[in-house]
């Protein structure tokens, strides 16, 4: 019955299709202590594929990893630390990763979070551009020289960037990127999440330049039934609480995107796109400006004090 009304609402409910055996590949999923991290990260596991979740809370990350272990069967599983609200944790998650000599395929970047009340990251970054966004660019340009040498001709290695349909109505404010003078939560989401988008098709085009195995995709997992709405307002979380199990997808559902973009074969060597329901499918008509892309790439260069390569 849920699955019928959610399509009668357009609300399409993707499930993707059964994948080959991941055996041998290493996948880090952002968040992926709870909520689509999760699902995600059980998902790949459940292909085989060694994953490590990456977090800011160890007590939630190790349950997360026995739970996994247990309904998949797969013993590599494993949390490290890494709040992505600090650039310093960020960094040491890089070099305790690298210490492990392995392989890196895929690159989740899923962490997030959303409405928050005015906050700085412990870099003084407002909360959602620091995290959502400027946690994951830096991040993954951390881990790009490992995912170059693990990427082949045949077998790119794959960065996925969860963004949102809010990123339609984000607006990228140059002047303000941390939302100082005039503070909306909503609007520093929406910017977040546009951010994300743009990241990603400006990363691909240089990843292409380059002759890289590597590929960046972003993807929208829908409307997913998770804690990441406990800051909305209460009149807000009480509809929550009475139409999710019919409108909302399941941890599970909002996971499906992640884990295709992750490994579906048709997307191999396949990057720049921007995926919703398994679906390529157009993002906002600002997100494609080339001008804009790489301001803002040379602007988070600076922020997260790495060297401009765009
Ligand atoms: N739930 C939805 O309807 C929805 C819709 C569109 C996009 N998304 C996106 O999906 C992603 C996952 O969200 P979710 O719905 O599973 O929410 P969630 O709140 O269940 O999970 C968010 C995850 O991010 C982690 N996280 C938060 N702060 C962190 C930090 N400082 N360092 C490291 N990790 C941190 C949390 O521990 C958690 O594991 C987010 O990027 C969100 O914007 C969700």
């Amino acid at each position: 019955l849920r699955v019928i009304l959610q399509q009668m609402c357009g609300g399409l409910a993707f499930s993707h299709p059964a994948f080959s055996s991941q055996n041998g590949k290493v996948a880090i999923v952002t968040g992926g202590a709870k909520g689509i991290g999760c699902s995600t990260a059980k998902q790949l596991s459940r292909l085989g594929m060694h994953v490590i979740i990456a977090g800011n809370n160890e007590a939630e990350g190790n349950e997360a990893v026995t739970r996994i272990q247990q309904d998949t069967q797969n013993e590599k599983v494993e949390f490290l630390y890494c709040d992505l609200a600090s650039m310093k944790s960020i960094r040491q998650f890089v070099q305790n990763f690298t210490a492990k000599n392995l392989c890196l395929h895929v690159l989740v970047n899923n962490a997030g979070v959303m409405l928050v009340p005015e906050r700085k990251t412990a870099d003084g970054f407002e909360e959602h551009f620091g995290l959502n966004y400027l946690g994951h660019f830096l991040l993954t340009n951390l881990l790009l020289k490992t995912m170059k040498k693990s990427g082949t001709e045949n077998l790119n290695a794959r960065i996925i960037t969860v963004s949102s349909a809010t990123h339609y109505v984000g607006e990228l404010n140059f002047d303000d990127l941390n939302s100082s003078y005039c503070y909306s939560p909503h609007g520093a989401y929406a910017q977040s999440k546009l951010a994300l988008v743009m990241f990603t098709y400006c990363l691909q085009r240089q990843l292409s330049e380059d002759g890289c195995y590597v590929t960046a995709n972003a993807v929208d997992p829908g409307v997913v039934n998770t804690d990441l709405y406990r800051n909305v307002c209460w009149p807000g979380r009480l509809v929550k609480w009475l139409t999710a199990w019919l409108f909302f997808k399941t941890p599970d559902e909002g996971a499906a995107t992640s884990v295709y973009a992750s490994v579906a074969p048709e997307l191999e060597g396949i990057g720049g796109c921007y995926l919703y329901s398994g679906q390529k499918t157009k993002s906002a008509d600002v997100s494609y400006n080339e001008e804009l892309q790489r301001k803002l790439w040379n602007e988070s260069c600076k922020m997260a004090g790495i060297p401009d390569s765009a």
